[in-house]
């Protein structure tokens, strides 16, 4: 920005507070991710609440008024229900002359173990290289802290927050956000009403550039259990005399899609939105270079051979990946061993304009279809999970103007418009029910590796982060009063 702007000059002493006091900024990262908050397991969920609880500790004394909602029970296949952890809604001070910002995020995270391949312990955030190393440093704890250090900022510099702020922040994010679709329906006429503008930083960038993102898949997750014979048998007295539950369950796996990546689940793909001129033409201008993500990641190819293609695949096409399968023998060494009973794991990356519960339906037809083929003796029982709806939101929306003029204030660039390919389970709810404007100001670096080994933040993303998470503030406090 040219320091001479009216912009600049609410910004510098912003940004100087938050360069001053960086390294406090990350020894707050650091204490957040020592917390084992993993909501894969239930063992975890109280780590899970310690977290929450640390989060509405630092709201408070930041002067907000802050609430943990109850989100309800969990029923477990057991038929026993237990409870989830509740929500964090936190309001401060309201002006009805300003426009009021709600900003959701989660402080739960994917499961991390050293032998996954971490260089160093995963809940101890190591710095290395201008790299700040550990699991939830991008998804999503450090853009958390970051929008927090962003209010802790204005309230330091003793300038007044120009925009009312709200926080929703979640524990169950990465299982699902069970619970908060039927919390934001409770609260639509209450908490929510008064909220102008919803906005989330839960992604990555696409490339070195910074992004607005106006989309996200949904996402349904499956589990097929194949159950066989009452033990585990020993292979060279049994096998080739009985019908292998894993044999079955490998069947069923391939049956779900080809080498090409193409879902075979009949119907499928068919309510998949016809690809429009304007939207193809949105591609093109998008900086990703394959040469430098085939390094990163470690690929020799992509399924597609062109930059539109590999993100139309991430972005605006369904996907299917198999995640593992529970029972079977995945130690190292040789044991010769029938499982009795695998349960193999899969989700469906949906787009628009796709329903989770038809996909399921869909899933669960094509997998009982294939079964029976078989003639197989063993016990089939699919069941899933998430559900989540696809999200797209007007990127015309006055909200990533604002979005627009932080990035270019505090990078110096335009950002780049883009989708992303995971999911925000709550973000097509936030749109649906409340009716208000959603949009995803990302923070996290292309080579972040959210739910990878050696997840990091760069100290750089995660500083600038901050710096434009204060300037959004201020942009859309300028936006005129009624667009
Ligand atoms: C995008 C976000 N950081 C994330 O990782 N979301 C999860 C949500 C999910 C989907 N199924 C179960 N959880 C994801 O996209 O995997
Ligand atoms: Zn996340
Ligand atoms: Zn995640």
């Amino acid at each position: 920005t040219s320091s001479s702007s009216p912009s600049s000059t609410v910004l510098q002493p912003l940004f100087q507070y938050i360069d001053e006091h960086q390294d406090e900024f990350v020894q707050r990262l650091g204490e957040w991710v020592a917390v084992k908050s993993d909501s894969s397991d239930r063992a975890l969920w109280g780590e899970v609440q310690t977290l929450l609880n640390m989060t509405a500790d630092r709201l408070r004394e930041m002067g907000a008024q802050v609430e943990l909602a109850d989100t309800g029970t969990q029923q477990l296949s057991s038929g026993e229900s237990v409870s989830l952890p509740p929500v964090v809604l936190a309001q401060f001070e309201r002006d009805p002359n300003k426009p009021t910002l709600c900003f959701y995020g989660h402080v739960d995270v994917q499961p991390a173990k050293m032998e996954d391949g971490w260089i160093a312990d995963p809940y101890n955030l190591t710095e290395r290289d201008g790299n700040l190393y550990g699991r939830g440093a991008t998804d999503n704890k450090g853009p958390v802290l970051a929008w927090l250090h962003a209010v802790e900022t204005y309230r330091a510099t003793k300038q007044e927050v120009p925009v009312n702020l709200k926080f929703i922040i979640e524990g169950m994010e990465e299982v699902g956000s069970d619970g908060l679709d039927e919390l934001i329906r409770l609260r639509n006429e209450s908490f929510f009403s008064d909220v102008d503008y919803i906005v989330i930083s839960d992604n990555v960038w696409v490339s070195r550039r910074p992004a607005l993102t106006y989309g996200t898949r949904g996402s349904s997750y499956f589990f097929v259990e194949v159950e066989g014979p009452k033990i585990d048998l020993h292979s060279g007295v049994f096998g080739g005399s009985i019908q292998e539950p894993m044999t079955d369950l490998i069947a069923l796996l391939g049956s779900l899609l080809d080498h090409t990546g193409k879902v075979l689940v009949p119907g499928l793909n068919e309510a998949v939105a016809p690809l429009t001129e304007e939207e193809r033409k949105l591609y093109e201008d998008i900086h990703y270079d394959l040469e430098e993500m085939k390094k990163e990641i470690g690929v020799k190819h992509f399924l597609q051979d062109n930059k539109e293609g590999i993100l139309m695949a991430r972005w605006r096409y369904p996907s299917l990946s198999i995640h593992g399968i529970e029972g079977a023998f995945s130690d190292p060494g040789s044991k010769t061993v029938i499982p009795r009973r695998v349960i193999g794991k899969f989700s469906v990356r949906q787009v628009p304009n796709m329903e989770p519960a038809v996909v399921e339906r869909q899933v669960k037809q094509h997998l009982q279809e294939v079964f029976a083929r078989h003639k197989s003796p063993n016990i089939l029982t699919v069941s899933s999970s998430v559900g989540a709806k696809p999200w797209v939101a007007d990127p015309r929306d006055p909200q990533y103007i604002a979005g627009r003029k932080a990035v270019k204030a505090v990078f110096g660039v335009e950002p780049e418009l883009i989708r992303e390919g995971s999911t925000i389970p709550i973000a097509a709810n936030f749109q649906e029910v409340t009716g208000k404007s959603v949009m995803m100001l990302p923070i996290g670096g292309h080579d972040d590796g959210e739910h990878s080994q050696n997840e990091k933040i760069s100290r750089y993303n995660y500083i600038q982060g901050t710096k434009l998470f204060a300037a959004f503030f201020h942009e859309l406090s300028q936006l005129p009063k009624d667009p």
